[in-house]
């Protein structure tokens, strides 16, 4: 599904408007939306809304009006002057018949439900004063809360906290997620997320073109590699994984055994000499080949049929991993740059971006978490706490020349083209020690597949989240590939993949 900005989404009513529905025909339903989730929340027992001055005020008088006309007991507080309500909104406000009781936060009373309806998509500077005080109230308050649209104090284009935000039960948003949805720390405040159909037409994204897509099985389903029925295992490409030495060797056998779990047809661990011993006893199905130094890199990739490398896993920080990296962008190989190969070059990342520039590659991947992130990118690191992760990593994208994948609870992946997908479906017990090698390895198995970057990394990222969750609370890096075919059982059945 596509995610929209704020702005984009004042495009998308803007549109639908000039289309022929009212803004105020939009309001109703958005209002009605919200009383529905309301009635699922809460059966019986008082609702409180408390509305702003804008149309997400609006949106909460139709609910509030909607409500009572279902028989709910419904009071509304106004945080401002009932005077300053301006077109629909203060249309909205002339259907509640019952009194607007000021802004009390003593008298907030016991409800079984409150509606915040302060702040939505309009929200354009950090909450003080009267607003502060009437989040901090609510919250403290303890009832559930039901969030219209975003949690008021939310950025709805960065998810960053404006001063202070609530912490909804639930959120209903219209048409489509906004980057706050799904990026931190707006997902947290946000609780479930509803998404309401309010009569605007998919059509208007025609025109809004958007640029960012929540990372789901439907948005590249279609670049998915099943296997064909009459293909063998040279037809699905041919991974390596470039291994660290002697007492490094681990992370690149958890990476390749995620690439040969996520279909390349074969897999090999490179590996120095001084590590041959343990990698080749460690492996099995994974295959090992020596290869010392960036001139045996070299040689190894002559042949043209190993076509994807993963880099980083356990390399080693320094010039000898700065060389492998060369040389593999040199030869010209779908790439994951994890780890170590992205700090190797903290002190010169020009140095990295212009190879990438030289080679023409466009299947180069890097997948920093935030700390390597800000080695590479530092202007563009979350020590600039106004940009959104979605901004920096596509600034990143564009900067480097290669899809970059920014790990986190709220992975963001970016291709330079603008294109960037949120991911929210990764448990927190996926950070742990090993993990990230699992997810390089992952990836680099697609790309052995011929999935091109983008697609890779975004579907890595999804089948590491649904690994995560399959494996459940206390799993350990080992455990990641081998639940990924009850994971990839389930895509071919979402898929209809059928043999
Ligand atoms: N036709 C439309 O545009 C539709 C809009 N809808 C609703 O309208 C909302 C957007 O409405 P608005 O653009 O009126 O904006 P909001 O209602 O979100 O807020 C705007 C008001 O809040 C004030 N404000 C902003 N930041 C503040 C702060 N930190 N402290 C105090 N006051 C602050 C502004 O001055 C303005 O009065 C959406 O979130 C959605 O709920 C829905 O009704 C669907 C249709
Ligand atoms: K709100």
């Amino acid at each position: 599904m596509e995610i929209l900005t704020t702005g984009e989404m004042e495009q998308a009513d803007r549109l639908s408007i000039a289309g022929g529905v009212s803004g105020f025909a939009l309001m109703l339903r958005a209002g009605q939306a919200v009383a529905n989730a309301a009635a699922d929340l809460a059966e019986k027992g008082p609702i409180l809304v408390v509305v702003g001055c804008g149309n997400n005020g609006g949106d909460g008088f139709v609910a509030a009006t909607e409500l009572a006309a279902r028989g709910h007991e419904v009071s509304v507080i106004l945080l401002g002057e009932r005077d300053s309500l301006k077109g629909d909104a203060a249309l909205a406000a002339k259907g509640w018949k019952a009194p607007v009781l000021p802004c009390d936060l003593s008298a907030l009373g016991s409800p079984a439900l409150i509606i915040d309806a302060l702040f939505g998509a309009g929200l354009n500077r950090p909450v003080k004063g009267d607003a502060l005080a009437t989040i901090e109230a609510i919250m403290a308050n303890g009832a559930p809360v039901l969030s219209i649209d975003l949690p008021s104090g939310i950025n709805g284009t960065t998810g960053a906290v404006m001063g202070a935000a609530i912490r909804a039960t639930e959120t209903v948003t219209f048409f489509r997620k906004k980057p706050a949805h799904l990026l931190l720390p707006g997902r947290i405040h946000c609780g479930r997320v509803r998404v309401a159909d309010i009569g605007i037409a998919d059509a208007v994204l025609d025109e809004i073109r958007p640029v960012t897509f929540e990372n789901t099985p439907d948005y590249w389903n279609g670049a998915f590699p099943a296997p064909h029925i009459d293909g063998h295992k040279y037809k699905r490409g041919h991974a390596v994984v470039v291994s660290g030495h002697l007492t490094s060797t681990g992370a690149a056998r958890l990476s390749a055994r995620g690439a040969l779990r996520a279909g390349a047809g074969l897999v090999t661990v490179l590996s120095p000499d001084d590590a041959l011993g343990a990698n080749a006893a460690a492996l099995t199905a994974v295959m090992v080949r020596r290869m010392n130094g960036a001139a045996g890199f070299a040689e190894v990739l002559a042949d043209r049929r190993l076509n994807a490398c993963v880099i980083g896993p356990g390399a080693g920080i320094g010039e000898e991993t700065r060389a492998l990296v060369s040389t593999a962008l040199a030869a010209g190989r779908a790439l994951v740059l994890d780890a170590d190969a992205l700090t190797s070059f903290a002190d010169t990342p020009d140095r990295l971006f212009e190879t990438v520039r030289q080679s023409g590659g466009s299947d180069i991947i890097l997948t920093p978490h935030e700390g390597e992130f800000h080695r590479l990118f530092s202007e563009m690191s979350n020590k600039h706490p106004f940009r959104s992760k979605l901004e920096r990593v596509r600034d990143a994208a564009r900067r480097s020349g290669c899809v970059v994948l920014l790990k986190g609870a709220d992975t963001v992946v970016a291709s330079p083209d603008g294109r960037a997908t949120i991911a929210a479906n990764a448990p927190p017990w996926l950070a742990t020690a090993g993990s990230g090698d699992v997810l390089s390895g992952i990836i680099g198995g697609l790309l052995a597949q011929s999935v091109p970057a983008f697609e890779a990394a975004c579907m890595g990222v999804w089948m590491h989240g649904e690994t995560g969750r399959e494996a459940g609370p206390g799993l350990i890096a080992e455990d990641l590939p081998e639940v990924l075919p009850a994971v990839l059982r389930r895509l071919y059945d979402r898929f209809g993949i059928d043999y």
